[in-house]
């Protein structure tokens, strides 16, 4: 099946809501802009206290590089998801595996002029052409939604996804348990990543998360591979 990560770890019960649902990955969000954004000290209180087998993910955005190592090391972070305008020089040789996201706009003309950027595109072409230049461990693209950088619940046209990419392919924005299976089959996607669409008043919400990763299994799929 599909692997699994959920976003926007905020305390020690939504970690362990999404691990006892059986997510392969959660993320804490280092975004400072984000509704979503955890103290660091915060993070490595809920990571030190969370049992193994279960990857950790730290999500940045334009943060500067020692930030970033210091965050890392502090939290233990296995998995870096650069989801800013990070350069291909900037995400290349971290000692830690490293996912970038790309943004994906249902139409040129959706794209408000002050936030072009080399990570949102509205075509699929154009988004493979970039991807060229990074060497990172796998690729995640997400919806363009106005004045935000992520995580704000909105999918993007499935259709528009032609081609692979050169490396693994996470797809994310807008994911639910009514609408993931069936993205699964559609895309067959080696990840799919959630934030909005397994929470309830901003907290991990484990009815959601459990139907949401027995609807990934309901559309399978790993690799493009039906196992
Ligand atoms: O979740 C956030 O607040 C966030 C903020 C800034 C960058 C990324 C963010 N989250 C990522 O957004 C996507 C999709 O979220 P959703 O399921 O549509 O709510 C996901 O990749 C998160 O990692």
């Amino acid at each position: 099946m599909a692997r699994v990560k959920i976003c926007g770890i905020g305390t020690y019960e939504d970690a362990m809501v999404a691990i006892e649902s059986g997510a392969h990955a959660i993320a804490f969000n280092f975004v400072r802009a984000s509704k979503r954004y955890i103290n660091p000290e915060k993070a490595r209180d809920i990571i030190l206290q969370l049992p193994p087998f279960v990857s950790i993910v730290g999500v940045f955005a334009d943060e500067p590089r020692y930030s970033v190592e210091e965050i890392a090391s502090l939290c233990r972070l296995q998995v870096l998801q650069f989801h800013g305008q990070e350069s291909p020089e900037y995400c290349r040789r971290w000692s830690y595996h490293t996912i970038k996201a790309f943004r994906l706009a249902d139409a040129k003309n959706d794209i408000a002029k002050q936030e072009q950027s080399n990570a949102l595109f509205s075509s699929w072409t154009a988004l493979l052409e970039e991807s060229q230049q990074y060497d990172v461990d796998a690729f995640l693209v997400d919806a363009y939604s106005p004045g935000a950088l992520g995580g704000t619940g909105k999918a993007f046209d499935w259709s528009k996804i032609d081609g692979p990419l050169s490396k693994p392919f996470v797809l994310a924005g807008g994911l639910n348990p009514d609408n993931v299976a069936e993205a699964v089959r559609i895309v067959k996607p080696y990840g799919v990543d959630v934030a909005s669409g397994v929470e309830v008043g901003g907290r991990k919400d484990p009815a959601k998360a459990k139907a949401f990763i027995n609807a990934v299994h309901k559309g399978i799929s790993l690799y493009g591979v039906s196992i």
